[in-house]
């Protein structure tokens, strides 16, 4: 009568914070993580038949996180990402593919006195580092890393107009507008053969470009619309970052509106007089893109 067609389980939302402490200097450095692991495998028998012998519990699956957070460096996530798939899938022979996301929070050094403090640390923001890795048998490990969360705004230097219009077209033209938007931006590496290959990888660095290369186009572009800019984002990372086969964002259009004023005293407040303005929650525009080398297929 019936089949299972999809069946992946495991831990989501363990929670991790590893803290390396320097004895000669006294530094500690802090690393929080949110980290999510589901198995794939001969696991058929534990929904069909109510077999528990094929299920390594989600239980386990928590307390080992903590255990190869204790034996290995949990930073850079894409590295920790990795340990923790290809351990699943060496440790039970009946899984065969491991998906672990590990989203990184921030804690940045507090600056006291004009120094960094050696123990105390700040969270800056919304912003996330995040990683999402597939280990599977006899393929490799496939990694994904992104930026989410991470919200710009610039009061000028954007514009939108050239349009198609038709009877359903309202929006004006515009050639100096706000422009906001939370950066959602993921860079899919090579798949990696191994753990080894994936050791050699400078991944701080990488996203340490992408993500100044992501503010830099923000800030410094002429913007002639989300998809113009956004587009030159990820042609800058792709040429930036060699082992990167595809860069993609998906980036809200966070919207200012003008409010006329001009019924209040004539008071002027649109065009180039506009200074207040109504910051819209929703709707918002929507834009996305997956740019990858030309040699290789666009999956749209
Ligand atoms: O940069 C933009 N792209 C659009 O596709 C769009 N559509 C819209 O109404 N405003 C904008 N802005």
């Amino acid at each position: 009568m019936s089949q299972l067609s999809y069946a992946r389980y495991g831990k989501d939302n363990v929670r991790l914070y590893k803290v390396d402490k320097n004895e000669q200097t006294g530094v500690h450095t802090v690393v929080e993580q949110t980290v999510q692991v589901l198995l794939e495998g001969d696991i058929e028998t534990s929904y069909t038949q109510a077999d528990n012998s094929v299920v390594v519990a989600t239980d386990t699956q928590k307390q080992t996180v903590y255990i190869l957070a204790k034996q290995h460096p949990i930073s850079p996530p894409e590295k920790f990402a990795a340990v923790l798939g290809t351990h699943f899938i060496t440790q039970y022979p009946h899984i065969h593919a491991a998906h672990v996301k590990i989203v990184q929070h921030r804690w940045t050094r507090m600056t006291v006195d004009g120094k960094p403090h050696p123990h105390s640390f700040l969270r800056d923001g919304a912003e996330v580092r995040v990683v999402e890795s597939v280990t599977r048998e006899n393929e490799g490990i496939s990694l994904r890393s992104k930026i989410e969360k991470l919200l710009v705004l610039k009061s000028t230097g954007s514009a939108f107009h050239g349009f198609h219009r038709d009877e359903y077209t309202r929006l004006a033209e515009t050639w100096d507008r706000i422009l906001s938007t939370e950066i959602e931006a993921g860079w899919k590496w090579k798949l990696f053969k191994s753990l080894a290959e994936v050791e050699q990888v400078d991944f701080d660095a990488a996203w340490q470009a992408a993500r100044d290369i992501t503010l830099k186009v923000f800030a410094e572009d002429n913007s002639a619309s989300v998809q113009a800019t956004m587009y030159k984002m990820c042609d800058r990372i792709l040429a930036a970052v060699p082992l990167v086969e595809a860069v993609d964002y998906s980036l809200p259009n966070k919207h200012y509106f003008e409010v006329d004023l001009s019924w209040h005293k004539g008071l002027k407040n649109t065009g180039k007089d506009a200074t207040v303005f109504a910051p819209q929650t929703d709707p918002n525009g929507l834009i996305q893109c997956t740019v990858t080398r030309k040699s290789s297929k666009a999956k749209l």
